[in-house]
């Protein structure tokens, strides 16, 4: 299974370790719970980097504790950064856009925000490094960063066969400036990288969209992350265009929020049990776009509250299917839907997800193959999948060491006896409490 295939060099000290298997025991009633949820990777990252090329010194609070956030700090702290972590407390001492370590490799984990990330943050400095991720992480789509790179001067020389992937020696005097044009198709995270570094360049970077943005709420956080720290960025609403000037970063003491990629299980662990959860530690006014699945889960039938402490859903009877659902701008969510879909009145079709074939699995294919073994009907197409409701049988699902594919099987299995997450430690990279977390909610899980 899965668990053959997995990189357990990239599960870090933070990870869940020593775990083969979660059987997931259905649950007996509706979940009736309120949870909190750790801090945002995306968060954790942007602040993290931003926090170590600014002037001067940063509090962090709020870190997750995550295998993601464990790999930035190393690569961080390989490079000479000062970086000290107190529970979930980092103090960071900028390094105003100079590396101290100007040689060395650097090694990101699986976090696609750690090496598109850094990778420019690098670029902006001087040095030359060798950069690699995990097995997986080597693999994922770099090719758009690579040439924005290589056109502001940046020296990027393949160390494997792929042109467009890690791992790379990077060789830098720093970034020219000017005006670029990127392609935002394939990942937002090229885009947000380029951005990252550009305060350090020599002169100002525009950078021009030539197509879409699969996700551009995730530009908007960078945009806003950058801002915070002193950046100064113009941009339209639609970031058709970008321009950030050569003002460099100043450090500040900055709080982290919750992680809403992580709140969407609980959400859909009372939407399968027609039961109540409320997240306590997130309002509808984040910028992150997984806040915005509570919306789906009000189509199929839910009722969400938004207007107290927190954000509560109220799951349905019966769930409601029927829809053509684009996952687009939020497509982390889109594993979480497709293990909802079996249980709704009716087909769900999902759309405009081609991206995530590059995530940490191919994840449309992840989900042919978790519904199909436990006997559900799925017609997989290029850019999206559609599911038909039916009987299921739990069985071992491969989870693929994809934490979001992990995570979202467990859900389902509130609702098909038998099934067993194969590889569960997976979830460490952006929730190693995982499995505790739904313990709290009292869902309950026998891990072996
Ligand atoms: O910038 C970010 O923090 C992220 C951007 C998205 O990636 P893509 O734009 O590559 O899909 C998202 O899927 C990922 O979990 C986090
Ligand atoms: C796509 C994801 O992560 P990454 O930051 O590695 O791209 C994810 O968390 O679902």
């Amino acid at each position: 299974m899965s668990s053959n295939h997995a990189d357990f060099q990239a599960r870090s000290p933070w990870a869940l370790h020593d775990v083969s298997q979660a059987r997931i025991l259905p649950a007996t009633g509706p979940i009736d719970a309120d949870v909190v949820v750790p801090g945002s990777k995306s968060f954790t990252n942007r602040a993290l980097i931003v926090a170590a090329l600014a002037k001067g010194t940063s509090r962090l609070t709020g870190l997750l504790r995550s295998d993601d956030a464990y790999w930035c700090i190393e690569a961080l702290k390989s490079l000479g950064v000062d970086v000290v972590v107190d529970g979930d407390n980092v103090t960071v001492r900028g390094i105003n856009g100079r590396w101290p370590h100007q040689a060395g490799r650097v090694y990101t984990g699986a976090g696609g925000t750690t090496a598109r990330f850094l990778t420019s943050a690098l670029a902006a400095g001087e040095g030359k490094w060798t950069i690699e991720g995990s097995k997986r992480m080597n693999e994922r789509p770099m090719g758009v960063l690579f040439e924005t790179l290589q056109a502001l001067g940046v020296g990027i020389h393949p160390l494997s066969e792929r042109p467009d992937t890690l791992p790379i020696e990077l060789d830098t005097k720093g970034l020219r400036g000017g005006r670029v044009q990127m392609s935002g198709a394939v990942s937002s995270q090229f885009i947000s990288g380029a951005l990252i570094g550009a305060p350090y360049a020599k002169d100002a970077l525009t950078i021009e969209i030539t197509d879409t943005i699969v996700q551009h709420a995730y530009v908007h956080i960078t945009l806003d992350m950058m801002r915070a720290f002193g950046g100064n960025v113009e941009a339209d609403e639609q970031l058709h265009e970008m321009t950030v000037s050569s003002t460099g970063y100043v450090g500040r003491d900055y709080d982290i929020e919750a992680d809403a990629s992580t709140a969407c299980y609980f959400w859909a662990a009372a939407a399968l049990t027609g039961g109540r959860v409320r997240v306590k530690n997130l309002t509808y006014s984040t910028r992150q776009p997984d806040v915005q699945f509570v919306d789906v889960l009000e189509q199929m039938g839910c009722s969400v509250d938004k207007s107290g402490q927190g954000i509560e859903v109220q799951g349905p009877r019966q769930l409601r299917g029927g829809q053509t659902i684009s996952m687009k701008e939020m497509s982390d969510q889109t594993l979480t839907l497709a293990f909802l879909a079996p249980f709704a009145d009716a087909p769900v079709n999902i759309t405009e997800v081609e991206h995530i074939r590059h995530h940490e699995s191919d994840r449309l294919a992840v989900i042919c193959e978790s519904l199909q073994k436990i006997g559900i009907r799925v017609d997989e197409r290029p850019d999206g999948v559609t599911i038909y409701p039916g009987p299921a049988a739990g069985t071992l699902l491969s989870s693929h060491d994809d934490h979001r594919v992990a995570m979202a099987q467990s859900i389902m299995g509130l609702r098909v006896p038998g099934i067993v997450v194969d590889d569960p430690g997976c979830v460490s990279k952006t929730c190693p409490m995982f499995f505790e977390k739904l313990g709290e909610i009292g869902v309950q899980v026998e891990l072996n």
